[in-house]
Parts: structure tokens; C-alpha cells; sequence
């Protein structure tokens, strides 16, 4: 949803947002931006005691961080984007300024300082304007910073271990998330809790006002600017795509017509009023870009797929810039449909054009090219051939509440031999960006062995053993996963202590091991079936052992995920469903395992963990 006009005024620029943080993409999409993300090289290490204030310091900070990566994009394509934001996240207490901690005894260190005290947390940003003049860089720079006070409870040594162990701190500033297990340290905040977590939505919203809409005299007594304008306020300063931004052509005095239901994803913003040839006056409701946009939506994973499939991004990651000529030779295409396909996914943000031709952007060069640790080509391609077949009995699905799919088309994900391999270059891709934080968001360095069940490529087992120098994984699949997993072992990388076990889970003697990991497995499975996989885990797992559960876990508000359309993949696909955090400790719990707790490990993802009790 757009909700305000002025991140709209962004909607036709070309946004980056300079930041690896995954909370600022977060607030950032959720608020409606669309943008492309170019993590900052800057090093943050500025000399702290040469800044008059803290929040001096995190504007510095943030201002670099955006300039680094406008001048590096400028300098790639010689184009740079039109806006590039950086925010800078820090913490203060009694004088001294803290980041992000950088091992635990340092998150340790941080959290007892905050203890039981308030403190401040300051985000400074920066808003970029860039423009290229004969060739040159030219940046127009807009800071501001937000504060946040933030008090902690008196809390136990066992808890900050607790909580430390639990992995949350080590990416955040002052070493704690106050939007997860974070929030639980937390007494009370005065001010803006987006800022806390790492972007101060409302503020940056009120400068964009500022800077795009700047107070014309007759507006002065109306806009209050110490608040963001009410919607109504917002849409009186619409511009020319979505209404006038024409003074004399505004709406004031005039009726704002509003709905009761449907319009711009909910609302229907006012929109200009207009006399028919008979002379009767009626409004004009304003252009509904949002849901045109959500209409719409296919085209653009359709025009990703097809990129992908006839290896655009592939061509242009080994030789760019390229004509669209010389890549339709490239790709056994025609010359006016590529240029076409090329230029839609320059709109999507997926490649550049400049005057010498189209280039990958670094979102395409480490996603979409079809090679690569971190390559999503396989899961665009997974999805091109399976997933949008299966999507066309959404319906079906919806009035039948159950895979109208499963029995007709697929017996399993995993069919013929291409699809099987097609399926498992999607769940590689996957897995390689996760694996990471899985395997780090319980400290799991007790147990020495490890069964991964449904473990396909071993990605996940790859990262635990990178992580754990004393743990062997042990990787279970069917057979006909096994057989293809040498085509996705990383060259020289290939760990003596992983092993791969072909067999069924539900049938076949489960390897023993003290940690048994289930890494979206259960998802795909009726709660009959996953009684019978836990009941098999619990048989094999001795007391003290553990169940590790990777799952997107549905919070209370399910809307708030930006997975949801998982859910319909697994309606249409499985038979399975996500399920939230009580109903996988109640599951765990029938099984024999106790103390089940809960981490977040990414945008879209979470772990479970729960520990194998001595048998009554
Ligand atoms: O309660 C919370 N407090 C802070 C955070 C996250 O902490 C980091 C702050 O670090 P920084 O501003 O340096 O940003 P990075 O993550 O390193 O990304 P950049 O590439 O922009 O430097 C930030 O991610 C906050 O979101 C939190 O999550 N909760």
C-alpha cells in the first residue's frame, strides 16, 4: 500500500537504498518505496570524538554510506540512480556511543550497560539526490536524525546469556532487536519505534514532504509541518501523475469523496472534479496505481522468468555492456521482443541501460545469473515451470481448502528427473542464503552430531559444519535427491564431516544423532504425517538431544508477513501448511520435546529449537 503521495513521488524515480540491513528493506517495502538495494563498502570507523554530537556522527555516518554507493554506481554505469538513501543506527548511554557488537563478550559488555537504565538510540539519514553533468557525479545531500529513549528492565546474568546465546544481537546496534526477542528486555519507549529498529519511517516522510513539496505562502497556516499531513492534507499535495500539483488547480474547498471499501489497496483518494458534456459535475476518483500495480503483478514475475530462462542475465554477467542487438543474437531472439524484455526489467530494477547498452545490476549479477553460491535463478525457473501452473488451480484450491494439485499432477514436488533437479537448484539457492543464520540463531556448539533430514544439497549441513568445527551432519533424501547432489558440491569445499544417507524418512531407520534438523520439511506435510515424522525424530533422539525446526512460523497478525503468498504455494502444491509457534510447541511438546524456543533467522524465516526430555 501507498498510503502517502509523497513516497509516490519516489514510485518513478530510481531509488537505492544503501543499507544491507534487512529491517530497513522492511520498513521501507512495507511503506510502499520501491526501490533497489546496493549495500554501502563503507567502512564504518569515523573518529567519534571529532563529532560535537552522537547523532553528528550517525548523519556522517549515513551520508557516506549513500555517497559511497552513488559514486560506485555512477562510476559502473556512468549513470548514477536519482536518490540513494543510507541510515546510520547507534546507542547511547552515560556518554559513550555503541554499534553493533562484534562477538559476544561484546554483546555481553553492551546489554549490562544498558541494564535496568534508559538510553538513547539515534538513526541519522541521508537522502541523495544525484544527477550526472557531462559525465560528473553531482549530489544534492538531505540529513536529518531521529532520537528514541529506550529503557531497559533489571535483568538477570542468565538472562542476558540467554538472551546473547540466542544469536539475536550480533547485527544490531546496542546488541539487541527490539522488534523480537529484544522487545522482551524492553520497559518502555518514548518516541519513534521504527527508529529504534532502524529507520525513522515517519520522520523521512515528513522530509520528503519538505523537500518535494516545499510550503507554498497560501499553504503556510494549513500544512502542519511538525506532523506528517493527514491523508487528506497528502492528497491536497498530489502531483501531476496522480491529480495537479498545480496550485490553482488543487482541491481546496473541494469535496474529498471517500469509499467504504476497495480503491488504492482500501481507500479511494480524492480525485479531481470535471463537468461532462451535459454539464453534470463528477469526481474523478485518482489513479489507482497501487492495486493497478498488485493487476499487474504476474507481468512482472513473467517478464523476471522469461529473463531468466533465456539466460539474459547470464550473458550480460560474462560480457556488458551489450546492445539489445547483440544480446537477442545472444539469446536466439528477435530484436524488438528483446528490447522490450530488456527494457522492462531496466523498470524493475533488474538491469541499467546507458548510452553503450544494458548491464546487470548487482541484484541480477548475484541472483539471477544462473551460477553463483547465492543464485535464485534456479527457484525463478522452479517457479516459471511449476509453481505458475499450479497457481491457475488457486481457485479450485481455495473452494476445495485443500491441493486440488496434489493428487492430479504431483505426487510430490520432486517428479521427473529435470523437475527433481530443477526443484533442487530452486531449494539450493534458498537454503544458500539461509543457511548462515539458521545455523547461528541457537548457539547449537554442544552437539557433535547432526541428522539433516530432507537435506537435499547439503547447504544447510555445509554451513553448520562451517560453523561448529565439531559437528558431522549427516544428510538424508531420497534417492533420487542423492543421486544428483555431486552437480551441487562447491568445488574443493567438499567437508569430510558431512555424509549423505539415501532413504525415506518416513520408512527407512533414521541415522543417529543428538541434533535432528528439519529444515522446511514439515510445511509441506498434514499434521498426521508430521506426527508420524516426530514420533519417528523422538524415537532416534536421545534424551538431552535436540529438534531443530526451520519453518517460516506465522505470527498472531498473519498479514503482517511478507511470506503470506507461501502459504497459498503450499494450498495449491502440498498438502501442508505453515503453522504458528504454539502449534509447533504443542507438536514438539507431544513428541517428548521440552523448553522449545524461538528465533528469527531473516526476512522469512525462523528456527525452533526444542530439547529431547528423559522419557517419564
Ligand atoms: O532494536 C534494534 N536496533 C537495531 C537494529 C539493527 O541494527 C543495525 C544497526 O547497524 P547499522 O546502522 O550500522 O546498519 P547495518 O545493519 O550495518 O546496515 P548498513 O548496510 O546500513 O550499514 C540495523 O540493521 C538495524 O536494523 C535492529 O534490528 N533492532
Amino acid at each position: 500500500m501507498v498510503l502517502s503521495p509523497v513516497i509516490r513521488k519516489l514510485l518513478h524515480k530510481r531509488v537505492v537504498l544503501a543499507s544491507a540491513s534487512p529491517r530497513r528493506r522492511e520498513i521501507l517495502s512495507h511503506a510502499g518505496l520501491r526501490f533497489e538495494v546496493v549495500p554501502s563498502r563503507f567502512k564504518e570507523k569515523l573518529d567519534k570524538a571529532s563529532f560535537p554530537t552522537p547523532y553528528a556522527y550517525a548523519i556522517e555516518t549515513a551520508k557516506q554510506k549513500a555517497l559511497e554507493v552513488a559514486s560506485r554506481m555512477h562510476q559502473k554505469d556512468l549513470r548514477a540512480p536519482d536518490v540513494v538513501i543510507g541510515a546510520d543506527t547507534i546507542v547511547t548511554v552515560g556518554g559513550l556511543i555503541l554499534e553493533k557488537p562484534v562477538d559476544k563478550q561484546d554483546a555481553y559488555r553492551m546489554l549490562s550497560r544498558l541494564n535496568g537504565k534508559e538510553h538513547s538510540v539515534f538513526t541519522g539519514v541521508a537522502i541523495v539526490h544525484c544527477c550526472t553533468k557531462d559525465g560528473q557525479l553531482d549530489t544534492e545531500v538531505s540529513e536529518f536524525h531521529e532520537e528514541t529513549t529506550v529503557k531497559f528492565s533489571e535483568l538477570s546474568e542468565e538472562l542476558l546469556w540467554e538472551y546473547i546465546d540466542s544469536g539475536e544481537p550480533m547485527d544490531k546496534a546496542g546488541g539487541y532487536g527490539i522488534q523480537a526477542l529484544g522487545g522482551m528486555l524492553v520497559e518502555y519507549v518514548h518516541g519513534d519505534f521504527l527508529n529504534v529498529v532502524g529507520f525513522p519511517l515517519n520522520h523521512f516522510c515528513k522530509k520528503l514532504v519538505e523537500l518535494y513539496y516545499p510550503p507554498r505562502r497560501k499553504d503556510v497556516q494549513r500544512v502542519k509541518h511538525d506532523s506528517i499531513p493527514p491523508v487528506d492534507t497528502f492528497e491536497n499535495l498530489s502531483d501531476t501523475e496522480q491529480g495537479s500539483s498545480d496550485p490553482a488547480q488543487g482541491n481546496e474547498g473541494g469535496s474529498h469523496r471517500r469509499a467504504e471499501a476497495g480503491g488504492d489497496r482500501g481507500q479511494i483518494p480524492a480525485g479531481s472534479q470535471g463537468a461532462d458534456s451535459n454539464g453534470t459535475v463528477g469526481i474523478t476518483p485518482q489513479f489507482p496505481a497501487g492495486l493497478l500495480e498488485l493487476i499487474d503483478g504476474f507481468k512482472a514475475s513473467k517478464a523476471l522468468f522469461t529473463a531468466c530462462k533465456l539466460k539474459v542475465f547470464d550473458v550480460l554477467k560474462d560480457e556488458a555492456p551489450l546492445k539489445a542487438m547483440d544480446i537477442a543474437g545472444k539469446i536466439d531472439a528477435s530484436v524488438c521482443g528483446t528490447e522490450r524484455l530488456l527494457d522492462v526489467c531496466v523498470a524493475l530494477g533488474l538491469l541499467e541501460k546507458a548510452d553503450r547498452g544494458y548491464c546487470n545490476t548487482d541484484l541480477a549479477d548475484l541472483h539471477l545469473a544462473s551460477d553463483g553460491e547465492y543464485s535464485l535463478h534456479g527457484l525463478a525457473m522452479h517457479s516459471n515451470d511449476h509453481a505458475w501452473n499450479l497457481f491457475t488451480d488457486l481457485e479450485l484450491a481455495v473452494r476445495e481448502g485443500a491441493n486440488v494439485a496434489f493428487g492430479r499432477k504431483a505426487e510430490h514436488p520432486v517428479q521427473s528427473k529435470q523437475t527433481k533437479l530443477q526443484f533442487m537448484r530452486a531449494m539450493h539457492g534458498l537454503t544458500n542464503l539461509t543457511a548462515r543464520q539458521v545455523a547461528t540463531a541457537f548457539d547449537l556448539s554442544r552437539f557433535t552430531s547432526a541428522c539433516d533430514l530432507g537435506g537435499c544439497t547439503g547447504a544447510l549441513a555445509r554451513a553448520l559444519t562451517q560453523q561448529y568445527p565439531r559437528l558431522k551432519v549427516t544428510v538424508v533424501d531420497l534417492p533420487e535427491v542423492i543421486e544428483h547432489v555431486p552437480c551441487f558440491q562447491p568445488e574443493g569445499r567438499q567437508t569430510e564431516r558431512i555424509s549423505f544417507v539415501p532413504g525415506d524418512f518416513f520408512k527407512d531407520d533414521l541415522p543417529e544423532a543428538e541434533l535432528y534438523l528439519l529444515s522446511r520439511i514439515l510445511h509441506e506435510w498434514p499434521d498426521d504425517k508430521v506426527h508420524e515424522l516426530l514420533s519417528r525424530v523422538s524415537g532416534s533422539c536421545k534424551p538431552g538431544g535436540g529438534i531443530l525446526v526451520a519453518e517460516t512460523v506465522l505470527e498472531e497478525n498473519r498479514a503482517a508477513r511478507g511470506s503470506l503468498p507461501a502459504s497459498l504455494n503450499l494450498l495449491v502444491r502440498t498438502q501442508g501448511r505453515e503453522r504458528s509457534l504454539p502449534e509447533y510447541r504443542r507438536l514438539l511438546e507431544q513428541h517428548g520435546f521440552w523448553d522449545v524456543r524461538l528465533a528469527h533467522a531473516g526476512d522469512r524465516l525462523d528456527v525452533v529449537l526444542g530439547t529431547r526430555a528423559s522419557p517419564p
